[in-house]
């Protein structure tokens, strides 16, 4: 089995390779193939179709992609929506083209309405205006869900989608300004903490609640629907609605959320909001029953992730990404 999984050195695709580095280690008959960014750059379509027709992959995993917090999708809007609708055209049509019978994509919870019912069932998509902050990436990542549908009905393949909720773990991006609040929440109250600041200030106003889970927890998740056989995957999916979403079930509001990082990186002073920032969509809480029900559901709590993330940050605060 000749498996390409596209991000590699990213969070979530790097998770991934480890895990199915350990099947392989475990006796399975894996083949991995990867490539940098620097290697194959996906939103060139020659690159990707020379690529796929020379490495011949049997399973694609396709976890690249322009990643980022509420300022960098709301700042960068444009190469959001750009490339990731490149990245998925191309890796998904080459793949089709290279005879790949079975991909599974990562997309994100942000693809449903910013008003929807709670928890938010895979159903809902499409049923309402979408969240303003970061519509552009929603726009593609809901493209990604409709390429695979597409080729699915027309050529009969079985490309496979999943939606995260926000994830948090080893090798996430701590970028002040372009990170998730996670990752960003831990390097402020880690460097004030360091620094005996006497306030932290978080963005927005502290109300929003968002749903978090480890990356381990996702590359599970990602690996067992990969797996599932095909009509297991038809009988909880339907054409023209085959995404699964991948939660905890379990949602924290953000205030909450930045005293729990206060207490593990040992910060003592006061915490302040900023109304100024955009707080986002209010709630994301994602309906993880379809999920549930074929046998997966998330094993690691918050409080146990965040103080992992946190030994990992102080390890490795030396090789953070620009
Ligand atoms: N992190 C989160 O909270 C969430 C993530 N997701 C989804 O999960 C998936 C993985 O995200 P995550 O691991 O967090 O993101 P990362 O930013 O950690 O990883 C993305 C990877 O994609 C690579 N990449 C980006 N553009 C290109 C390109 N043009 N050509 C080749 N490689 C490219 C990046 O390489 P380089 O760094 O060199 O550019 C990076 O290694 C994405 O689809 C994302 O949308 C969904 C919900 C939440
Ligand atoms: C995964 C998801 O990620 C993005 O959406 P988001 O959920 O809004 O992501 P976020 O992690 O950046 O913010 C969550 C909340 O937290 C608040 N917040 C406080 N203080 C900081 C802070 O310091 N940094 C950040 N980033 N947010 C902060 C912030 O104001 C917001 O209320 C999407 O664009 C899209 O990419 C997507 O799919």
């Amino acid at each position: 089995m000749r498996i390409y999984v596209a991000g590699h050195r990213g969070m979530v695709g790097g998770a991934i390779l480890r895990r199915l580095e350990a099947r392989r280690a475990a006796g399975e008959d894996l083949a991995l193939i990867t490539r940098t960014h620097a290697e194959l750059d996906l939103t060139d379509q020659a690159q990707v179709a020379d690529f796929m027709a020379e490495a011949r992959p049997d399973v694609v995993i396709l976890a690249a992609a322009k990643v980022g917090g509420i300022h960098a999708n709301n700042t960068y809007p444009a190469e959001f929506i750009y490339e990731n609708l490149m990245i998925e055209c191309n890796v998904i049509h080459q793949a089709y083209a290279a005879g790949v019978r079975r991909l599974l994509q990562l997309g994100s919870s942000c693809i449903y309405p910013r008003a929807v019912p709670q928890p938010m069932r895979e159903d809902a998509l499409l049923t309402g205006v979408l969240e303003p902050t970061n519509e552009p990436y929603a726009i593609a990542k809901i493209a990604g869900i409709k390429l695979c549908e597409s080729y699915n009905r027309q050529y009969g393949v079985d490309y496979r989608s999943v939606m995260p909720t926000n994830l948090y773990g080893p090798g996430d991006n701590f970028h002040p300004e372009n990170s998730h609040v996670l990752p960003a929440l831990i390097r402020r109250f880690h460097e004030a903490a360091r620094d005996g600041a006497e306030s932290v200030t978080i963005w927005g106003t502290g109300t929003p609640r968002r749903e978090f889970l480890h990356v381990d927890d996702m590359a599970e998740a990602s690996l067992f629907v990969l797996d599932l056989d095909a009509e297991t995957y038809a009988a909880n999916t339907q054409p023209m609605l085959s995404h699964i979403n991948v939660g905890t079930g379990e949602d924290i509001a953000i205030l909450d959320l930045a005293h729990m990082v206060a207490e593990v990186t040992g910060f003592a002073g006061q915490i302040e909001t900023d109304p100024s920032k955009p707080d986002g969509t209010m709630r994301k809480l994602m309906d993880v029953s379809r999920l549930a029900d074929m046998g997966w559901s998330a094993r690691i709590g918050l409080r146990d992730g965040v103080e992992e993330t946190y030994r990992w940050f102080l390890a490795n605060q030396d090789s953070f990404r620009a």
